[in-house]
């Protein structure tokens, strides 16, 4: 369980190799707001494909198990199952990706699916040619730059720490702790350096340093057989808001419960650290932080300590242990207003 484990999936793109990402430059450093704008750029992007992939699905008449997922490797879903459909996504890929610039909004509109796997061609080929996940993840790090505030493991350690807080854990050489970080772009972050855990698993899609970060799917991680294989804490910052549906958003909070240790068993930390944009719950029209605490209480947690900065949204909540069940939470409209974004995250 704990040994390296690659990701089936790429992350935003697939693996075919076109011209535009041989040509592709992964920056190492950014501007903020050209990293600010890329980091947008590729939300949107991730969210259209959502919408194309349900279309695609809609029009070949896929339901349950048997849908392309958004999720995975998209090109090598359609090689797989539907040749004719990907020799139309190839040639979109090679007819477009030695222009300079392919803005997804080029991309026809059209129901069939031919058109909608052509649109999806356009769409890969924008985000190869922004630098795909590597180019987000440089521009994601810029956030963690400790002179811009960032680091939101910061807030973490201070709760943990805190002499009037509710969990007043001290930094130990021998801490017998165990820490699983998802979507972890550094090993030197606070949750690392803070000598609170004995140990942390850190895992990202894609992984900047294989030595210290697995490069691996959270959804696809195998599921604990044990308690060896759980933890007293699960760090989930700034990656709910990088999955493209609210479903998929509730479906990894899910997850995420059936690798905690339940605190009842252990009697000391088990806990969830959860960081969103500040926007997502500020100013969504079918999402805020009550909404977010609703959604956690339903799972079985508790809320422990909650914080919001100018940027960012932080929670920690202890884990209580499963519920007997758990009670769907939909999407809802909670504020109106043209300029509200449409963050939302569900329970199944
Ligand atoms: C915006 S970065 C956040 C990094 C860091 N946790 C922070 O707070 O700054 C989001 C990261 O989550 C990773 N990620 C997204 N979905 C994931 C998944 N299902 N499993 C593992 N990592 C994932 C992405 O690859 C990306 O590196």
């Amino acid at each position: 369980m704990r040994g390296k484990q690659k990701s089936k999936r790429s992350g935003l793109v697939s693996k075919t190799r076109t011209p535009a990402q041989r040509q592709k430059v992964t920056p190492k450093s950014l501007k903020p707001p050209q990293a600010r704008k890329l980091i947008r750029r590729f939300h949107v992007l991730r969210k259209k494909t959502h919408a194309l992939v349900a279309e695609l699905n809609q029009e070949l008449g896929l339901k349950g198990d048997t849908t392309i997922s958004d999720d995975k490797n998209i090109s090598q879903q359609l090689k797989e199952r539907f040749p004719h459909l990907y020799a139309m996504y190839n040639e979109e890929i090679r007819r477009n990706s030695t222009q300079q610039s392919v803005p997804a909004e080029n991309a026809k509109k059209g129901i069939e699916a031919e058109q909608i796997v052509r649109s999806l061609a356009m769409i890969d080929i924008e985000i190869e040619q922004k630098g795909g996940l590597e180019t987000y993840q440089v521009a994601s790090m810029l956030g963690q730059d400790g002179k811009r505030g960032g680091d939101s493991s910061k807030k973490l350690v201070e709760w943990l720490t805190d002499p009037k807080g509710t969990h007043k854990l001290t930094p130990k050489g021998s801490s017998s702790l165990r820490a699983l970080e998802i979507g972890c772009l550094s090993a030197q972050n606070c949750i690392s350096t803070s000598g609170l855990f004995g140990e942390i698993v850190r895992i990202d899609l894609n992984s900047q340093n294989e030595a210290l970060i697995e490069q691996q799917d959270f959804m696809e991680r195998p599921l604990p057989k044990s308690d060896d294989d759980r933890f007293n804490l699960v760090s989930c910052s700034l990656v709910l808001n990088f999955l493209s549906s609210a479903v998929q958003r509730g479906e990894m909070l899910k997850r995420i419960t059936k690798f905690l240790l339940p605190s009842s068993e252990t009697n000391r930390l088990s806990a969830l650290f959860l960081v969103l944009p500040r926007p997502c719950v500020a100013n969504s029209r079918y999402f805020d932080g009550k909404q977010t605490i609703k959604i956690l209480r339903a799972l079985g947690f508790t809320l422990a300590a909650q914080h919001e900065s100018r940027k960012l949204a932080y929670w920690l909540f202890d884990w209580r242990g499963p519920v007997d069940k758990i009670d769907p939470i939909p999407k809802r409209e909670i504020a109106t207003g043209p300029s509200r974004n449409n963050f939302c995250i569900v329970l199944q």
